[in-house]
């Protein structure tokens, strides 16, 4: 039988959701990229199973199913999703997206166009690329890069996740572990379980071998892991999703 392929994300994130996962599946094999481009592979059938945007779930629902209860959440601010603004929020009209974003990508338009009735233009912002280098009036950054000070002139800066559950009252989930329906994913879905609840006993240990590389201290770094994101798929992040989903739908950003 062909080897399991399981693409989980690259940002510090996701490391309390893929704890021991090796050891656990041992004849899988887990790859690590960008959340958009294991979208984009678990669609073209590249992988079997993958931490993908939500969005990516609802855009291809017929074809997928939530694998597990392990997912990224927030109930508040998250930190590492970003909206930076050289303009007053009002007057955005140019909007920049991170390439490694789709549910992110998504919320943004949401929440400009709810809060302020703005359809902003869009560019990309490449992995590789600084803020600095674009000139659009706001950039959307997600991940690692998002969680560090900024470099430029901002007048304004939102925690989308703060925005959004202000706003909503309910969680917010980024990404969730997604397979192909009609397969069997109960086994999988025990380990990745399994994985979810090491890891959640283990961000302190988390913390301090992640916090250095990263540029965090490791109490900014555990407070990150364990009081920001928050990793189960219960019935209120389940209410978030599809409140979500309605608003995404409004705005014709579900469709693929
Ligand atoms: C909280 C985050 O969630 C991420 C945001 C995603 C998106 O916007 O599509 C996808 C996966 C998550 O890793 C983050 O990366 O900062």
């Amino acid at each position: 039988m062909d080897k399991l392929r399981i693409g989980a994300v690259s940002y510090l994130n996701t490391k309390p959701l893929v704890y021991g996962i090796q050891q656990r599946l041992p004849g899988a094999e887990v790859v690590f990229d960008l959340p958009s481009r294991l979208a984009d592979q678990l669609h073209a059938g590249q992988l079997d199973v993958a931490l993908i945007p939500s969005v990516e779930y609802f855009r291809h629902a017929d074809d997928y199913e939530i694998v597990s209860d392990a997912c990224i959440a927030c109930r508040g601010p998250v930190w590492s999703v970003r909206l930076l603004s050289r303009v007053p929020v009002p007057e955005i009209k140019t909007l920049a997206l991170d390439e490694g974003s789709r549910t992110s990508a998504a919320l943004v338009q949401v929440l400009l166009k709810q809060q302020y009735g703005l359809t902003p233009e869009l560019h990309p912002l490449p992995i590789d690329a600084s803020p600095d280098t674009l000139s659009t009036d706001a950039v959307l950054l997600i991940g690692d890069r998002a969680m560090h000070p900024t470099t430029g002139l901002y007048q304004e800066i939102w925690d989308l996740g703060d925005r959004w559950c202000s706003w909503s009252k309910l969680p917010f989930v980024f990404a969730m572990w997604i397979g192909r329906r009609g397969v069997d994913h109960r086994e999988l879905a025990d380990a990745l379980q399994h994985c979810r609840d090491a890891g959640m006993e283990h961000l302190q240990q988390l913390a301090t071998e992640h916090a250095g590389t990263h540029g965090l201290t490791v109490s900014d770094c555990f407070a990150y892991l364990s009081r920001y994101l928050h990793f189960t798929l219960g019935d209120e992040e389940r209410q978030g999703l599809e409140l979500y989903r309605s608003e995404a739908t409004k705005l014709g950003l579900i469709a693929s």
